[in-house]
């Protein structure tokens, strides 16, 4: 079942572009990530389905409901993280607490204090008593209240410490594991590895990538770093792609077997060797690169 589904979702700022003709499908059970350049309209995607903003033409279901005429049932079932988390300076964070609860029908207040306790939250703290990241952990505890059966979350471990964004992974790790959907936008392409089933990449404002990550089917291959005494002829012979040489040094892909590819080098004199799996980053950081588009 789709939990999320655009048809040809566009929004434009009056002569600024947002998102352009966006079709996505987000599978229930499933941690989706959305990547991109800075401005490219990941927030604008998501402030789109959340009715936030309107659309400028095409549409959008989040449970088979329209994102724009059936938004405030959708908001009932749905947690959301902005990337820029907001909050009137003088209230406390209990309060905030006992505001959302008031609004979720279906929350236990046994799981609100074990997230708490997980995110070390200090409910007896005013927000403007609070850093960047400490905020953050706020607004994600509001966003699970309620049990939601799709999170929303906008760049949700921009300010989180190394710690937070692993307790925060489990969180949506169990999440996923009762079921429940994960829609995240995040600049950091290692966690949406590690963490998505499928990414999709949108540049000026169009999706012009999506990949399975969890699919078998991709064969990223090892990014190899050999120095040495070693003919290029050689190099070209077993490398998928050459990434550069330089002297006697060698960075390249390979993607053959790792046995075969170690006892074909072992006749020469080595001085170093590296040996990594090729990740997303590698293959995505060109779309980064090319600001302008062709
Ligand atoms: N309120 C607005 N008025 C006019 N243009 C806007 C407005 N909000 C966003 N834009 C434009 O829409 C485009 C997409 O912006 P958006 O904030 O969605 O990008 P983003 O992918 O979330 O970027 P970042 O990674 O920097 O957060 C940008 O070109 C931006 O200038």
């Amino acid at each position: 079942m789709n939990i999320i589904e655009t048809d040809n979702l566009s929004k434009n700022y009056g002569k600024n572009r947002g998102i352009i003709d966006i079709n996505i499908n987000v599978n229930e059970g499933e941690i989706f990530g959305f990547i991109g350049p800075n401005g490219a309209g990941k927030s604008t995607l998501i402030r789109t389905l959340l009715n936030f903003i309107y659309p400028t033409s095409g549409s959008g279901k989040i449970f088979n409901k329209d994102i724009s005429r059936e938004s405030s049932s959708i908001k009932e079932l749905v947690g959301y993280v902005p990337s820029e988390v907001k909050y009137y300076s003088k209230v406390y964070v209990k309060d905030i607490i006992n505001y959302t609860k008031g609004f979720r029908k279906d929350y236990s207040s046994k799981e609100i204090d074990s997230l708490i306790y997980d995110l070390e939250i200090d409910v007896n703290k005013r927000m403007n008593e609070l850093s960047l990241g400490n905020k953050k952990k706020v607004a994600i505890l509001q966003s699970l209240i309620g049990n939601p059966q799709l999170l929303i979350l906008d760049e949700p471990t921009n300010g989180l410490d190394p710690l937070m964004q692993k307790r925060l992974f489990d969180i949506l790790i169990k999440m996923k594991n009762e079921g429940k959907t994960v829609f995240l936008s995040s600049h950091n392409l290692i966690e949406v590895e590690n963490l998505c089933d499928r990414v999709a990449i949108i540049k000026e404002g169009r999706i012009i990538d999506t990949l399975e990550l969890k699919s078998t089917v991709i064969d990223f291959g090892r990014i190899i770093e050999l120095e040495g005494d070693i003919p290029k002829d050689f190099i070209d012979r077993i490398s998928h792609k050459t990434l550069s040489i330089d002297d006697n040094q060698y960075k390249f892909i390979y993607k053959g077997d790792i046995d075969n590819f170690i006892k074909s080098i072992a006749s020469y004199n080595i001085k170093n060797l590296s040996i990594r799996k090729e990740n997303l980053e590698d293959n995505f950081i060109k779309y980064y690169e090319d600001k302008e588009e062709k």
